[in-house]
Protein backbone atom coordinates (compact mmCIF):
# COMPACT_ATOMS: atom_id res chain seq x y z
CA UNK A 1 0.00 0.00 0.00
CA UNK A 2 2.54 2.57 0.94
CA UNK A 3 6.29 1.94 -0.58
CA UNK A 4 9.52 4.29 -0.06
CA UNK A 5 12.70 3.43 -2.28
CA UNK A 6 15.67 5.06 -1.29
CA UNK A 7 14.20 7.99 -0.49
CA UNK A 8 16.57 11.02 0.31
CA UNK A 9 15.70 14.94 1.45
CA UNK A 10 18.14 17.29 1.76
CA UNK A 11 17.60 21.23 2.97
CA UNK A 12 20.16 23.89 1.95
CA UNK A 13 20.47 25.91 4.90
CA UNK A 14 21.05 29.56 4.45
CA UNK A 15 24.29 29.90 4.68
CA UNK A 16 25.13 27.12 1.84
CA UNK A 17 25.60 24.17 4.27
CA UNK A 18 23.14 21.16 4.10
CA UNK A 19 20.84 18.69 6.18
CA UNK A 20 19.91 15.32 5.18
CA UNK A 21 17.15 15.00 6.33
CA UNK A 22 16.36 11.89 5.01
CA UNK A 23 18.99 9.84 3.92
CA UNK A 24 18.07 6.39 2.24
CA UNK A 25 14.45 5.24 3.57
CA UNK A 26 13.36 2.09 1.98
CA UNK A 27 10.06 1.11 3.74
CA UNK A 28 7.32 -0.95 3.18
CA UNK A 29 3.76 -0.82 4.60
CA UNK A 30 1.20 -3.83 3.77
CA UNK A 31 -2.71 -2.60 2.78
CA UNK A 32 -4.75 -2.93 6.20
CA UNK A 33 -1.67 -3.18 8.78
CA UNK A 34 -0.86 -0.64 11.52
CA UNK A 35 2.91 0.59 11.08
CA UNK A 36 4.52 2.59 13.23
CA UNK A 37 7.45 4.85 12.97
CA UNK A 38 9.83 5.58 15.90
CA UNK A 39 12.92 7.79 16.33
CA UNK A 40 14.45 10.30 18.54
CA UNK A 41 13.87 14.11 17.78
CA UNK A 42 15.33 15.13 14.83
CA UNK A 43 15.46 11.73 13.69
CA UNK A 44 13.43 12.37 10.20
CA UNK A 45 9.73 11.79 11.41
CA UNK A 46 8.12 14.58 10.35
CA UNK A 47 10.23 15.21 6.86
CA UNK A 48 8.89 11.56 6.34
CA UNK A 49 5.16 12.39 7.17
CA UNK A 50 5.99 15.42 4.63
CA UNK A 51 7.40 13.44 1.87
CA UNK A 52 4.71 11.09 2.23
CA UNK A 53 1.71 13.16 2.03
CA UNK A 54 3.53 15.26 -0.76
CA UNK A 55 3.91 18.11 0.91
CA UNK A 56 7.32 18.05 0.06
CA UNK A 57 9.34 16.59 -2.84
CA UNK A 58 11.85 13.94 -2.03
CA UNK A 59 15.21 15.01 -3.08
CA UNK A 60 15.54 11.49 -4.57
CA UNK A 61 13.52 8.40 -4.46
CA UNK A 62 10.12 7.21 -5.01
CA UNK A 63 7.25 7.33 -2.88
CA UNK A 64 3.81 5.00 -3.55
CA UNK A 65 0.82 5.17 -2.01
CA UNK A 66 -2.07 3.52 -2.91
CA UNK A 67 -0.53 2.65 -6.34
CA UNK A 68 0.43 5.58 -7.35
CA UNK A 69 3.50 6.99 -7.38
CA UNK A 70 3.92 10.77 -5.95
CA UNK A 71 7.30 12.15 -7.17
CA UNK A 72 5.88 11.60 -10.47
CA UNK A 73 2.16 13.20 -10.62
CA UNK A 74 1.31 17.00 -11.69
CA UNK A 75 0.27 19.54 -9.19
CA UNK A 76 -3.32 18.18 -10.20
CA UNK A 77 -2.91 14.66 -9.96
CA UNK A 78 -1.05 14.79 -6.61
CA UNK A 79 -4.13 16.68 -5.08
CA UNK A 80 -6.59 14.04 -5.96
CA UNK A 81 -4.26 11.50 -4.77
CA UNK A 82 -3.61 13.08 -1.64
CA UNK A 83 -7.23 12.62 -1.14
CA UNK A 84 -6.09 9.00 -0.53
CA UNK A 85 -4.52 10.16 2.75
CA UNK A 86 -6.10 10.85 6.20
CA UNK A 87 -4.18 13.02 8.22
CA UNK A 88 -4.69 12.51 12.08
CA UNK A 89 -2.47 15.36 13.82
CA UNK A 90 -1.62 15.58 18.11
CA UNK A 91 -4.00 18.26 18.04
CA UNK A 92 -7.11 17.76 16.54
CA UNK A 93 -7.47 21.79 15.07
CA UNK A 94 -10.84 22.21 14.78
CA UNK A 95 -12.33 25.32 13.42
CA UNK A 96 -13.83 26.66 16.74
CA UNK A 97 -16.55 28.37 14.95
CA UNK A 98 -17.71 25.52 13.34
CA UNK A 99 -19.44 22.41 14.63
CA UNK A 100 -18.65 19.25 15.17
CA UNK A 101 -20.84 17.86 11.92
CA UNK A 102 -19.21 20.67 10.16
CA UNK A 103 -16.22 20.04 10.84
CA UNK A 104 -16.10 16.95 9.83
CA UNK A 105 -17.94 18.07 6.40
CA UNK A 106 -15.18 20.50 5.70
CA UNK A 107 -12.90 17.86 3.43
CA UNK A 108 -16.00 16.37 1.61
CA UNK A 109 -16.74 20.52 0.74
CA UNK A 110 -13.48 20.93 -0.39
CA UNK A 111 -13.53 18.27 -2.63
CA UNK A 112 -17.35 19.07 -4.09
CA UNK A 113 -18.66 16.14 -2.63
CA UNK A 114 -22.81 16.79 -2.82
CA UNK A 115 -24.25 18.35 0.11
CA UNK A 116 -27.24 15.46 0.53
CA UNK A 117 -23.84 12.81 0.11
CA UNK A 118 -21.84 14.79 2.56
CA UNK A 119 -25.02 15.05 5.26
CA UNK A 120 -24.97 11.03 5.43
CA UNK A 121 -21.28 10.71 4.97
CA UNK A 122 -20.99 12.76 8.38
CA UNK A 123 -23.46 11.05 10.29
CA UNK A 124 -21.83 7.54 9.56
CA UNK A 125 -18.46 9.15 10.03
CA UNK A 126 -19.42 10.62 13.55
CA UNK A 127 -21.01 7.18 14.61
CA UNK A 128 -18.04 5.17 13.68
CA UNK A 129 -16.23 7.62 16.39
CA UNK A 130 -18.96 6.77 18.72
CA UNK A 131 -19.90 10.59 19.03
CA UNK A 132 -23.08 10.60 16.71
CA UNK A 133 -25.31 12.14 19.60
CA UNK A 134 -22.87 15.62 19.17
CA UNK A 135 -22.63 16.55 15.55
CA UNK A 136 -24.05 20.01 16.62
CA UNK A 137 -21.99 20.45 19.53
CA UNK A 138 -18.59 22.84 18.99
CA UNK A 139 -15.00 21.81 19.56
CA UNK A 140 -15.54 24.19 23.00
CA UNK A 141 -17.87 21.51 24.28
CA UNK A 142 -15.59 18.51 24.03
CA UNK A 143 -13.18 16.97 25.75
CA UNK A 144 -9.62 16.63 24.51
CA UNK A 145 -10.52 13.01 23.69
CA UNK A 146 -13.65 13.88 22.29
CA UNK A 147 -11.90 16.83 19.69
CA UNK A 148 -9.34 13.74 18.86
CA UNK A 149 -12.13 11.72 17.70
CA UNK A 150 -13.70 14.32 15.44
CA UNK A 151 -10.04 14.71 14.26
CA UNK A 152 -10.36 10.89 13.42
CA UNK A 153 -13.53 11.24 11.56
CA UNK A 154 -12.79 13.91 9.37
CA UNK A 155 -9.88 12.38 8.11
CA UNK A 156 -11.83 9.62 7.14
CA UNK A 157 -14.61 12.04 5.30
CA UNK A 158 -13.28 11.33 2.31
CA UNK A 159 -12.54 7.57 2.34
CA UNK A 160 -9.50 7.26 2.28
CA UNK A 161 -7.19 4.20 1.81
CA UNK A 162 -4.16 5.65 4.53
CA UNK A 163 -4.44 6.86 7.54
CA UNK A 164 -1.18 8.81 8.34
CA UNK A 165 -1.28 9.37 12.35
CA UNK A 166 1.36 12.07 13.34
CA UNK A 167 1.76 11.76 17.12
CA UNK A 168 -1.79 10.98 17.59
CA UNK A 169 -1.80 10.88 21.40
CA UNK A 170 0.85 12.89 23.01
CA UNK A 171 -1.58 15.08 23.93
CA UNK A 172 -3.93 13.12 25.87
CA UNK A 173 -3.80 11.33 29.42
CA UNK A 174 -3.56 7.54 29.17
CA UNK A 175 -7.03 6.55 29.67
CA UNK A 176 -7.95 8.53 26.76
CA UNK A 177 -4.72 7.42 24.96
CA UNK A 178 -6.04 3.59 25.27
CA UNK A 179 -9.43 4.49 24.01
CA UNK A 180 -8.09 6.30 21.19
CA UNK A 181 -5.92 4.15 19.75
CA UNK A 182 -8.64 1.47 20.44
CA UNK A 183 -10.76 3.77 18.26
CA UNK A 184 -7.79 3.79 15.35
CA UNK A 185 -7.73 -0.12 15.35
CA UNK A 186 -11.38 -0.76 15.33
CA UNK A 187 -11.56 1.56 12.54
CA UNK A 188 -8.66 -0.20 10.50
CA UNK A 189 -10.53 -3.51 11.43
CA UNK A 190 -14.20 -2.15 10.04
CA UNK A 191 -12.79 0.25 6.99
CA UNK A 192 -9.99 -1.63 6.49
CA UNK A 193 -7.63 1.28 5.51
CA UNK A 194 -4.03 0.94 6.46
CA UNK A 195 -2.66 3.02 9.02
CA UNK A 196 0.89 4.75 9.39
CA UNK A 197 1.57 6.29 13.32
CA UNK A 198 4.37 8.28 14.11
CA UNK A 199 5.04 7.95 17.48
CA UNK A 200 7.79 8.63 20.22
CA UNK A 201 6.21 6.99 22.50
CA UNK A 202 6.75 3.02 22.40
CA UNK A 203 3.62 2.39 24.40
CA UNK A 204 1.73 2.94 21.14
CA UNK A 205 3.73 0.87 19.18
CA UNK A 206 3.20 -1.72 22.20
CA UNK A 207 -0.46 -1.31 21.77
CA UNK A 208 -1.40 -1.63 18.65
CA UNK A 209 1.32 -1.56 16.06
CA UNK A 210 1.40 -4.85 13.83
CA UNK A 211 5.01 -3.88 12.06
CA UNK A 212 7.29 -1.09 13.20
CA UNK A 213 10.33 0.60 12.23
CA UNK A 214 12.87 2.83 13.76
CA UNK A 215 13.92 6.13 12.44
CA UNK A 216 17.49 7.15 13.18
CA UNK A 217 19.74 9.84 11.65
CA UNK A 218 17.10 9.79 8.44
CA UNK A 219 18.19 5.55 7.68
CA UNK A 220 15.32 2.93 8.51
CA UNK A 221 17.55 1.13 11.35
CA UNK A 222 15.08 -1.68 12.08
CA UNK A 223 11.71 -2.55 10.47
CA UNK A 224 9.61 -5.47 10.54
CA UNK A 225 6.83 -6.98 11.73
CA UNK A 226 6.59 -6.67 15.76
CA UNK A 227 6.99 -10.21 16.56
CA UNK A 228 9.84 -10.66 14.48
CA UNK A 229 11.17 -7.18 15.68
CA UNK A 230 11.10 -8.32 19.78
CA UNK A 231 12.58 -11.76 19.05
CA UNK A 232 15.90 -9.95 17.94
CA UNK A 233 16.71 -9.71 21.24
CA UNK A 234 20.16 -7.50 20.49
CA UNK A 235 18.08 -5.57 18.38
CA UNK A 236 17.02 -1.23 19.68
CA UNK A 237 13.36 -1.68 18.82
CA UNK A 238 13.54 -5.18 21.46
CA UNK A 239 15.11 -3.24 24.14
CA UNK A 240 12.25 -0.51 24.48
CA UNK A 241 9.80 -2.21 23.25
CA UNK A 242 10.14 -4.81 25.99
CA UNK A 243 12.73 -3.57 28.55
CA UNK A 244 15.31 -5.68 30.89
CA UNK A 245 13.88 -5.09 35.03
CA UNK A 246 15.99 -3.37 36.44
CA UNK A 247 17.51 -4.76 39.58
CA UNK A 248 17.59 -1.76 42.25
CA UNK A 249 21.08 -1.22 44.06
CA UNK A 250 21.68 -3.46 47.42
CA UNK A 251 19.01 -5.87 46.04
CA UNK A 252 21.53 -8.40 45.00
CA UNK A 253 22.94 -10.77 47.82
CA UNK A 254 26.87 -11.36 48.21
CA UNK A 255 28.20 -13.68 45.74
CA UNK A 256 25.15 -13.81 43.27
CA UNK A 257 24.88 -12.64 39.74
CA UNK A 258 22.35 -11.72 37.88
CA UNK A 259 21.48 -13.43 34.74
CA UNK A 260 19.01 -12.01 31.86
CA UNK A 261 16.28 -14.11 30.33
CA UNK A 262 14.72 -13.24 26.96
CA UNK A 263 11.99 -15.02 25.73
CA UNK A 264 9.55 -15.20 23.04
CA UNK A 265 6.84 -17.87 23.18
CA UNK A 266 6.13 -19.47 19.46
CA UNK A 267 4.08 -22.69 18.82
CA UNK A 268 7.35 -24.96 19.68
CA UNK A 269 9.16 -22.71 21.85
CA UNK A 270 9.53 -22.79 25.66
CA UNK A 271 6.42 -20.99 27.09
CA UNK A 272 6.62 -18.70 30.14
CA UNK A 273 5.63 -21.21 33.00
CA UNK A 274 8.05 -23.79 31.86
CA UNK A 275 11.29 -21.29 31.84
CA UNK A 276 10.20 -20.45 35.64
CA UNK A 277 10.12 -23.79 36.77
CA UNK A 278 13.06 -24.97 34.89
CA UNK A 279 14.97 -21.42 37.13
CA UNK A 280 13.24 -22.64 40.01
CA UNK A 281 14.58 -26.20 39.76
CA UNK A 282 18.26 -24.95 40.14
CA UNK A 283 17.94 -22.94 42.66
CA UNK A 284 17.40 -19.34 40.64
CA UNK A 285 15.14 -16.22 42.05
CA UNK A 286 12.95 -14.21 39.87
CA UNK A 287 14.40 -10.56 40.99
CA UNK A 288 11.98 -9.10 38.31
CA UNK A 289 10.37 -9.75 35.23
CA UNK A 290 7.50 -8.61 32.86
CA UNK A 291 5.72 -10.22 29.88
CA UNK A 292 3.97 -8.90 27.30
CA UNK A 293 1.94 -10.35 24.36
CA UNK A 294 3.06 -8.07 20.90
CA UNK A 295 0.86 -9.67 18.11
CA UNK A 296 0.88 -13.41 18.07
CA UNK A 297 4.02 -13.85 20.68
CA UNK A 298 4.20 -13.63 23.98
CA UNK A 299 7.23 -11.64 24.74
CA UNK A 300 9.13 -12.06 28.35
CA UNK A 301 12.23 -10.29 30.42
CA UNK A 302 13.08 -11.91 33.24
CA UNK A 303 16.16 -11.40 35.73
CA UNK A 304 17.18 -14.33 37.64
CA UNK A 305 19.58 -13.77 40.66
CA UNK A 306 21.81 -16.69 41.72
CA UNK A 307 24.86 -17.99 43.49
CA UNK A 308 27.87 -17.39 41.63
CA UNK A 309 28.87 -20.99 41.15
CA UNK A 310 25.41 -22.09 40.02
CA UNK A 311 25.02 -19.32 37.13
CA UNK A 312 26.58 -21.60 34.68
CA UNK A 313 24.36 -24.99 35.03
CA UNK A 314 21.36 -22.55 34.77
CA UNK A 315 22.65 -20.99 31.72
CA UNK A 316 23.27 -24.13 30.24
CA UNK A 317 19.93 -25.42 30.85
CA UNK A 318 17.77 -22.53 29.30
CA UNK A 319 19.89 -21.71 26.50
CA UNK A 320 18.96 -25.64 25.71
CA UNK A 321 15.83 -24.77 25.96
CA UNK A 322 15.84 -22.16 23.71
CA UNK A 323 16.34 -19.33 25.47
CA UNK A 324 18.39 -16.23 25.40
CA UNK A 325 20.20 -16.32 28.26
CA UNK A 326 23.79 -13.86 29.77
CA UNK A 327 25.08 -13.22 32.79
CA UNK A 328 24.61 -9.45 33.78
CA UNK A 329 27.86 -7.28 33.12
N1 LIG B 1 12.60 22.96 6.42
C1 LIG B 1 13.78 22.58 6.94
N2 LIG B 1 14.90 23.25 6.66
C2 LIG B 1 16.10 22.86 7.16
N3 LIG B 1 16.28 21.78 7.96
C3 LIG B 1 15.19 21.08 8.25
C4 LIG B 1 13.88 21.42 7.78
N4 LIG B 1 12.98 20.51 8.27
C5 LIG B 1 13.70 19.65 9.02
N5 LIG B 1 15.01 19.97 9.02
C6 LIG B 1 16.11 19.23 9.70
O1 LIG B 1 15.99 17.86 9.32
C7 LIG B 1 16.26 17.01 10.42
C8 LIG B 1 15.05 16.11 10.69
O2 LIG B 1 13.99 16.92 11.18
P1 LIG B 1 12.52 16.38 11.46
O3 LIG B 1 11.71 17.56 11.90
O4 LIG B 1 12.06 15.62 10.29
O5 LIG B 1 12.79 15.39 12.69
P2 LIG B 1 11.72 14.71 13.70
O6 LIG B 1 12.16 13.30 13.86
O7 LIG B 1 10.35 14.97 13.21
O8 LIG B 1 11.96 15.50 15.05
P3 LIG B 1 10.86 15.90 16.20
O9 LIG B 1 10.43 14.61 16.83
O10 LIG B 1 11.66 16.78 17.12
O11 LIG B 1 9.75 16.62 15.50
C9 LIG B 1 16.61 17.93 11.58
O12 LIG B 1 18.01 18.04 11.64
C10 LIG B 1 15.98 19.25 11.19
O13 LIG B 1 16.69 20.33 11.75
Amino acid sequence: MISLRDVHKVYKLPGGNTVRALDGVNLDVHAGSIHGIVGTSGAGKSTLVRCLTSLERPTFGEVRVAGKNMTDLSARDLREARRAIGMVFQHANLLDSRTTAQNVAYPLALAGVPKGQRHDTVARMLDLVGLADRGSSYPSQLSGGQQQRVGIARALADQPSVLLCDEPTSALDPETTRQILGLIRDVRDRLGVTVVIITHEMSVVRQICDSVSLLQAGRVVESGPIERVVSDVDSRLSHELVPTPEIPDGELADGAVVIDVALTSHPGQPAAAQVLSLAAERGADVAGGLFETLGTAQVGRLALTIPADQAPGVLTALREAGVTAEVRA
